[in-house]
């Protein structure tokens, strides 16, 4: 049976480096090489190395403000996207969705692609439905670029769709520090902390009368998104359209 051919973009970032890793550890893939625009072993801009390494599937760990522009690059050139980076929107992600249908080729986006925190985020799912009074709290690492966390969206968009709308906090409440009380998603907050020595990590609390229920997930360090990340990379040829979370790749 012929290899997969896999790219990477973002090769030589803290995500990217774990790819190639495992990549190159798969006796089921190939990789055919980096995109990298600053780094010498790398091709400089991911449609230079489609044509150079002829990839089945590329995998996106970038930026932000590239992330959209590879990604129809990639269709458009007939090679199947797995998307990790994160802060694209729902409008964009729907554009992109309409660009694969009308080629005809697949693609996933996932803002997480540890098991874990796929877990957690089902689980504040179920529970918004039952405890509607609810505060995310997502801490990274301080190089992230992107606030809050692709995660805590993802996380988000899940809970409004179980959870009763409901007005939260005290009806008078008065924000001494611009920021204090978070970003507001559909009537609940989101908190975003940076600080070195974290990598990614989630809370999701949510308060009744004389209780409290916290689901958290951890990810110690960048190899617990790999088996997602190489799920996604053997099933992404099977897609049509743009996936939107790992969630649907699992049984
Ligand atoms: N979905 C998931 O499970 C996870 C998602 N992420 C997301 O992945 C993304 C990357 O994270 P991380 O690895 O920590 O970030 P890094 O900053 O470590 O890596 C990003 C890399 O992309 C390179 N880059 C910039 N522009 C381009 C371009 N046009 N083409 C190819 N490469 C480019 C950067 O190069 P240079 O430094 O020279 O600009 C850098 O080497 C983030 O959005 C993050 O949120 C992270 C972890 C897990
Ligand atoms: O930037 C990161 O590191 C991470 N980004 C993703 C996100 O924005 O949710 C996934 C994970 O949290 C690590």
């Amino acid at each position: 049976m012929s290899k997969m051919k896999v790219m990477v973009a973002g090769a030589n970032g803290k995500m990217g480096q774990e790819v190639v890793k495992m990549v190159l550890n798969d006796e089921e893939l190939e990789y055919v090489g980096g995109v990298d625009p600053t780094e010498s072993d790398c091709y400089r801009t991911l449609e230079e190395g489609i044509i150079a390494g002829r990839p089945d599937v590329y995998v996106d760990f970038t930026t932000p403000h590239v992330v959209k522009k590879n990604i129809e690059i990639a269709l458009q050139m007939g090679v199947s996207p797995v998307v990790g980076t994160t802060g694209l929107s729902q409008e964009e992600i729907s554009t992109l969705d309409k660009l694969a249908k009308e080629l005809d080729i697949g693609g996933l986006i996932a803002p997480n692609f540890a098991i874990g925190a796929v877990l957690m985020m089902r689980f504040s799912e179920i529970a918004a439905k039952y405890m509607p009074h609810v505060e995310i709290i997502e801490m990274h690492h301080n190089q992230k670029l992107d606030a809050p966390s692709g995660t805590a969206i993802k996380t988000a968009e899940l809970i409004s769709k179980s959870r009763k709308k409901i007005y939260q906090g005290h009806p008078d409440e008065k924000e001494v520090l611009k920021g204090a009380r978070g970003g507001e998603y559909s009537g609940f907050r989101i908190h975003s902390v940076r600080l070195p020595g974290l990598v990614a990590h989630q809370e999701v609390i949510f308060g009744d009368l004389g209780q409290t229920l916290t689901i958290r997930h951890d990810s110690i360090h960048r190899e617990s998104f790999m088996p997602g990340v190489n799920l996604a990379i053997k099933k992404v040829k099977s897609l049509r359209g743009i996936v939107y979370g790992l969630e649907h790749l699992l049984d």
